[in-house]
């Protein structure tokens, strides 16, 4: 019986290349291995700048049980005329020498992009045979790869084409998502054109899609899979598909990898391989290799770290929202602030996660709790993605809620639905639930986090991956203080969202948060409203104050009427049209010490964003704004 492709991807071994990951060579190795792969790629350039033997190299990856999957790149070599090419066979010989001393039998040939290589693929094929004949020789191999931006070679196609004319069993092809995607090719046809044992080796990376040269964008941007937009997904599934058995290797040059901690980027590719065949099983495999993610409810609730005073005043602030104290936790000094389906934590207890939070970064989100279908099964799956778990100590009778932990360190607790809620459990509640005003806040909407460079890729793996959240595209937001790049992610129902936020620059709304964080966290919290009008018409909350400028533009832009137009003025509301139907207004408060502000919106015909074409005068407003200060 054939194998089903998602098994074939479980028994592949998992590589790194050690171009992804910062530090020195043994770096690179132990934080692969403690990531869990089985083998890396050794980039010569971190052989180059190895102060030791390459035998060491090899007795360092066999302690740490990692097979070393190729060497590479080998670079210009084909369809060189002379005196290059005799120079290139004696090259070659000495990479070989080299690769028996790291006890490695594969070397990635890239496509010649030298401009005195000649157009002559019976040429190109010549040199390769001769090549993997004297690596044969030795017990060798050699792989060819067609580079995006090679100087006559740059398709697979071609490649194959060269390999198939060379005809020697030492060589085969060499396929990289990266080359073949971003040229916009797929690799549809593999299977019927290459015997899976043709193809020697299978390369990795994903990419956001940036209109720019494509070896700038190769050498600078690539990210893991499922962290960019190119079809990963099916170009794997067409690799397996046409047999490939060799190991799955990830080889991403990305700028912002390279200045990370190499464990935690060795960590997250792991993640990205293990998500990746998670998602190209096709619908008639039975078993799944991970728990499927969460069906999600929703946000449950937000916890908010504070002290004593600090919680006072978060209590006054959020009061002006509408929000009434609505219960006071059995055994912990946690206060529970509520209105509508929005649950706001504000927790004081010495001692706990919460506090830990609050000593490295203030008043702030610690937690978000999620409304899960089933707690155990999304935890079993976070764990499978290799995430750490938490579990605060509980008093007598109190509910054990799971929590998973974020990249940023903060908990996302998991909340089933249950016969006794938690605030039933572990709360004395104080006020009965009432009939709401109009205008009343409903629900959490979104929650933006602001990040700090280089921590984008990461989030948007962790919450796609464990909760199923899909990203949508990046989008670039003006600041007056510099850019913010944006992405939002979002579940298939729309029932948890949250924007990512991201900004080089220290004084934008998202670089001056982060500063006062001391690291990222949660931006702001939107609360969803069925009338916003009749929220503004009734608010005490300090709102941010629009320019007048701005709705002269919006009525010129939508063709809204003088009095729709002076209603949103009034009540200092934005508003976006998404040119279906679907319309967003919203408005936000002031920011509570510089750190987090509160947006209230309301949805009406579908309306699926966040209003990103209005972030630019939020932005603006609020680094003239002063925060809210109590009293
Ligand atoms: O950027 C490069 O030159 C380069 C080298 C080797 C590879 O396998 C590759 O995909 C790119
Ligand atoms: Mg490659």
């Amino acid at each position: 019986m054939p194998e089903a492709p998602r098994d074939r991807l479980r028994a592949l071994p998992k590589s790194i290349a050690t171009v992804c990951l910062s530090g020195s060579l043994p770096d690179k190795l132990e934080a692969a291995a403690s990531a869990g792969f089985q083998g890396v790629e050794i980039f010569e350039q971190d052989l180059l700048t190895h102060d030791g033997p390459p035998e060491g190299i090899r007795e360092m990856a066999a302690d740490l049980n990692l097979a070393i999957t190729i060497f590479q790149p080998f670079r210009d070599f084909e369809a060189m005329p002379e005196p290059q090419r005799r120079r290139n066979m004696d090259r070659a010989e000495r990479k070989f020498d080299v690769m028996q001393a790291l006890g490695t039998d594969l070397v990635l040939v890239c496509s010649n992009t030298q401009p005195s290589a000649l157009d002559d693929p019976e040429r190109a094929a010549a040199d390769l045979r001769e090549m993997a004949e004297r690596a044969a020789a030795r017990g060798l191999r050699v792989g060819y790869e067609a580079l995006a931006w090679g100087r006559h070679v740059n398709r697979w196609r071609q490649a194959w084409d060269i390999v198939q004319r060379a005809d020697h069993p030492a060589l085969g092809l060499i396929l990289d998502s990266f080359h073949t995607l971003s040229l916009g090719d797929t690799l549809d046809g593999l299977s019927a054109e290459v015997p899976g044992e043709r193809i020697a080796f299978v390369q990795l990376a994903d990419a956001p899609r940036l209109t720019m040269d494509v070896l700038g964008w190769s050498r600078h941007f690539r990210n893991f899979p499922g962290q960019g937009e190119l079809d990963v997904p099916a170009f794997t599934r067409e690799v397996l598909a046409a047999g490939y058995r060799g190991p799955l290797s990830l080889e991403v040059f990305n700028d912002e990898f390279r200045a990370a901690p190499a464990r935690r980027i060795a960590r997250d590719g792991h993640r990205s391989l293990i998500w990746l065949d998670s998602v190209i099983a096709a619908p008639s495999v039975p078993a799944a290799p991970l728990p499927p993610p969460p069906a999600l409810g929703g946000v449950e609730f937000l916890e908010f770290a504070v002290d004593e005073a600090r919680g006072r005043d978060l209590a006054t602030f959020v009061a002006t929202l509408g929000f009434r104290l609505a219960g006071r936790h059995r055994s912990k000094a946690v206060e529970l602030w509520r209105q509508g389906g929005v649950n706001l934590v504000l927790n004081a207890e010495p001692d706990s996660a919460a506090a830990g939070h609050f000593e490295l970064h203030g008043a702030s989100v610690c937690a978000t709790a999620l409304r899960v279908d089933n707690a155990a099964r999304a935890l079993s799956r976070a764990e499978a993605l290799l995430c750490s778990i938490w579990r605060e100590r509980v008093g007598e009778g109190e509910r054990a809620i799971p929590a998973v932990r974020a990249p940023d360190g903060t908990l996302i607790y998991l909340v089933e639905p249950g016969a006794r809620s938690i605030w039933e459990s572990d709360f004395h509640l104080l006020v009965p639930e009432e009939p709401a005003a109009p205008g009343a806040l409903a629900q959490v909407d979104h929650v933006a986090h602001a990040l700090t460079g280089g921590q984008m890729d990461g989030f948007v793996l962790f919450h796609r991956s464990v909760f199923g959240l899909e990203p949508g595209a990046p989008l670039d937001l003006p600041d007056p203080q510099g850019l913010v790049r944006s992405r939002a992610m979002a579940d298939p129902a729309g029932r948890v969202r949250m924007p990512l936020n991201v900004s080089e620059s220290r004084q934008t709304a998202t670089g001056r948060f982060v500063s006062a964080m001391a690291g990222a966290g949660v931006h702001h919290v939107a609360f969803s409203t069925p009338d916003v009008a009749a929220f503004a018409a009734g608010r005490t909350a300090p709102m941010l104050e629009i320019p007048a400028n701005y709705y002269e533009d919006l009525g010129a832009r939508f063709g809204l009427e003088d009095e729709a137009l002076a209603a949103l003025e009034r009540g200092h509301l934005l508003y976006d049209g998404d040119g279906q139907g679907g319309a967003f207004l919203h408005a936000f408060t002031v920011s509570f010490e510089d750190r987090f502000f509160f947006e209230v919106l309301e949805r009406r015909g579908g309306y699926d964003g966040y209003g990103a074409a209005n972030a630019g005068v939020r932005m603006a407003a609020q680094a003239r704004a002063r925060p809210w200060m109590p009293g």
